[in-house]
């Protein structure tokens, strides 16, 4: 194996976490008098971070006002943390990708969009805290993916240089910020991805879930 540490995406990547973002964006718009969003128009919008989720929920005609904008996070946070993780699935074969992925003794890190408070509350809610060396969410750096910092700090944390991560995520924010870290990676089908499909000639590899990354990297 050519890697010596590997990193994770979050949403999309190891956890469905869908239905409890669509939920407190429900009541968000309801607090702030805004027409619903469905939960599949949620799906598209993840990827970029918190800030963006709220924008594009309140965006009809035109991007909301900054004074609605706001009033958007403060009601999205709090009805975040009321329910992060209460329908949150795994994908198919993460928890054993995931077993397999530690007993090899690599060292591994979350990179995520997703606020720190959210993020950790939801790791161990999930019972998948412990795998984790470094946890990067998207308030850890100052910049988000698809920018390289939290990508170099994740490495950094984990003492090993960006040129032999393996970066697994769900979408072009992910391709595009391991390119810009200079990180290997690989891409599963399965995620959100603002709704397009992901194409194999885009990342390094498609791999179908975290058991077969592992078998790929294996061979690398
Ligand atoms: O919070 C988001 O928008 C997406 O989070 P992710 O980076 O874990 O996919
Ligand atoms: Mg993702």
């Amino acid at each position: 194996m050519k890697f010596r540490s590997i990193t994770f995406d979050l949403d999309g990547t190891l956890l469905d976490t869908v239905a409890d973002l669509a939920e407190a964006c429900r009541l968000m718009l309801a607090e702030l008098g805004q027409p619903p969003r469905s939960e599949a128009e949620i799906r598209r919008f993840v990827g970029r971070g918190m800030a963006v989720l709220v924008e594009r929920c309140l965006t009809w005609e035109a991007a909301p006002d900054p004074a609605l904008q706001a009033q958007g996070i403060a009601a999205f946070q709090r009805h975040y943390a009321a329910v992060n993780g209460r329908q949150a699935q795994f994908f198919p074969g993460v928890r054993e990708g995931l077993a397999a992925w530690h007993a090899t003794g690599l060292p591994l890190a979350v990179v995520t969009n997703k606020p720190a408070a959210f993020t950790e509350v939801l790791l161990e809610r999930t019972g998948i805290a412990h795998y984790f060396t470094a946890v990067v969410s998207g308030d850890t750096t100052p910049q988000r993916k698809p920018h390289p910092a939290p990508l170099l700090h994740a490495c950094a944390a984990l003492g090993c240089e960006p040129a032999s991560n393996l970066h697994i995520g769900d979408s072009k924010h992910d391709i595009e910020t391991a390119r810009n870290a200079g990180c290997a990676v690989y891409c599963v089908p399965y995620g959100y991805n603002e709704g397009e499909p992901l194409r194999a000639a885009d990342c390094d590899a498609l791999v179908a879930d975290l058991r077969v990354a592992l078998r790929l990297a294996e061979s690398e």
